[in-house]
Parts: C-alpha cells; sequence; structure tokens
C-alpha cells in the first residue's frame, strides 16, 4: 500500500463486524461503520448496548465473532500492538498511584525506549497540550478528578495518535467539569487534527462534541440510527442553551426512546 492510498483511506472501517461472547450473549450485531480522517464520531446508547464491545473491536483488544475491522485500510489483528498512531482512554485515568504526573505521562515512551531526553520534551508538549504545566511532579493523589483525566489523556496524546477511541471519559466527572473538557477535548481535536470515537450514555454531551452520532439499543447490542449534527465548529457554551442544540438532543432521545420499546 501507498502512503497516498493510506492517506484516502477511512481511518476506521467495521465490514460486518459482530460479537457473540462465549456465554451467548448478543453483545453486538453486524455493524457496517466507516469513518472518515479527522472524524468526530459518538457512540451514544444506554448501558449494555454494546459501545465497549465495538470500541474494543476497533482497537484490537477484542476478537470479533463475525466480520472485520480495519484502521487506515488495513485489517486490525486482535491482539497485535496498534502501536503509537491508536490511543485508548478509558473511563478510569488509571494512573500508577506513586508516580508523579510527568513519569506517569512518559511510560508509553519508556515503554517504547524513546530516549530520555526526547521524552522529557514530548512530556512536556503533552502537558501543555491538556493544560497540566506545573503539575509535573504531583502525584495523582494531589489532583482533582478533571485533572487527573487531563493527566491520563496527556499520557495518550504523548505518542502523537492519530486515532483517539475514548470509552465514557468524563462519566464520572462533575458537570461543570465535563464541560470543560469536552470544550478543551474539541480544541486538542481540531488543533491536532484528530480522528475520534467517543462513548458516552449522555445525550448532551453527544450532541455538544458530534459531527455524527450512532444511536443504539441493547438487547441484542445494534446500532439502530446514524444523526448528523450539522452544526458548526468552534462550538461554544451558548451552543448549549440553543435551540439547534435541543432539536439536536431530542431527536436523540427519540431515537433512544423508539429503540427501548422496539
Ligand atoms: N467479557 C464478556 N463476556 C460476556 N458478556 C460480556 C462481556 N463483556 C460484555 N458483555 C456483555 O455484552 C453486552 C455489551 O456490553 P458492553 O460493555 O459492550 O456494553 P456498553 O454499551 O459499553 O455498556 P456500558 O455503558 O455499561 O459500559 C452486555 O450485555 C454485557 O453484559
Amino acid at each position: 500500500m501507498t502512503a497516498a492510498t493510506a492517506q484516502a483511506a477511512p481511518a476506521v472501517e467495521a465490514l460486518g463486524a459482530a460479537k457473540t461472547y462465549a456465554s451467548g450473549t448478543q453483545a453486538l450485531l453486524p455493524v457496517q461503520l466507516r469513518v472518515a480522517p479527522g472524524e468526530f464520531l459518538t457512540l451514544l446508547g444506554p448501558s449494555g448496548c454494546g459501545k465497549s464491545t465495538l470500541l474494543k473491536m476497533v482497537a484490537g483488544l477484542l476478537a470479533p465473532s463475525g466480520g472485520e475491522l480495519r484502521r487506515w485500510g488495513q485489517p486490525v489483528v486482535p491482539g497485535a500492538a496498534a502501536g503509537p498512531e491508536l490511543g485508548f482512554v478509558f473511563q478510569e485515568p488509571t494512573l500508577m498511584p506513586w508516580a508523579r504526573v510527568a513519569d506517569n505521562v512518559r511510560l508509553p515512551l519508556d515503554l517504547a525506549g524513546v530516549p530520555r531526553g526526547e521524552a522529557d520534551g514530548r512530556v512536556q508538549s503533552a502537558l501543555a497540550l491538556v493544560g497540566l504545566q506545573g503539575f509535573e511532579k504531583s502525584l495523582p493523589r494531589e489532583l482533582s478528578g478533571g485533572m487527573k483525566m487531563r493527566a491520563s489523556l496527556a499520557r495518550c496524546l504523548v505518542t502523537r495518535p492519530r486515532l483517539l477511541l475514548m470509552d465514557e471519559p468524563f462519566g464520572a466527572l462533575d458537570e461543570i467539569t465535563r464541560y470543560r473538557l469536552d470544550s478543551d477535548l474539541l480544541q486538542l481535536w481540531q488543533q491536532q487534527g484528530l480522528t475520534v470515537i467517543f462513548v458516552t450514555h449522555s445525550i448532551h454531551e453527544a450532541v455538544f462534541l458530534s459531527q455524527r452520532v450512532l444511536v443504539m439499543a441493547a438487547r441484542p447490542g445494534r446500532v439502530v440510527e446514524e444523526v448528523s449534527i450539522d452544526e458548526p465548529y468552534p462550538r461554544q457554551a451558548e451552543f448549549r442553551v440553543s435551540t439547534a442544540f435541543a432539536e439536536h438532543a431530542a431527536r436523540l432521545q427519540r431515537g433512544l426512546l423508539g429503540a427501548s420499546t422496539a
């Protein structure tokens, strides 16, 4: 494959990707999905609709039981190291409690054998991107929940990923902190030209962030609707109280309700 075809390939494709666990649970019926480079896509749905399952299959952390996943045109090999191009942010910040912020953020570079001088420079840049300059020497217990999540995001950005998979990253935060992190994430997404697949239960978070939302339903897990949030960026706080925002939220709400009564 040439560099030109890699550029043209979708960032992510799911070609009938499905998952039935060994227990017999149909976590995800076959999904057809194409995510363009630079897109912000959100998976929205209730607990158990297969959001994490789909994200883990895209990351190669979980093998599909049917169909295929591709990243940048290449088949995803389950269990194979994804490389620095992919970042995965979990709901829990999963920081090493005994290590200072800078050491936590440098971990992926240490594991990859990046020389210390270069790694330290990249850690500084990643901390600046998430607004944590000055907290290099802090321990995780000295940080607020939002700051821990920023550190976790910095640890992900330090490898300079092109694709960010985010599994309810701000779900445990208070609403105001979450709004702030949502806004900062959008800025990062635009600045860095990232492709993002974001998982949430929150209709409002989905509307605020996304270009496109896949509405999902449970038992069995499946995609029931695809909704475009055709609103310009940058999206300011006022967008949250606009009529357009309310209309998009109502549309997603109807999609979720329709799926739960179907
Ligand atoms: N390892 C597993 N073995 C068996 N069943 C599983 C496993 N992981 C998930 N499931 C089941 O698959 C379904 C989809 O789970 P998944 O975690 O993907 O949903 P989700 O939408 O991400 O839920 P949540 O929002 O609660 O995280 C659920 O019914 C869940 O119980």
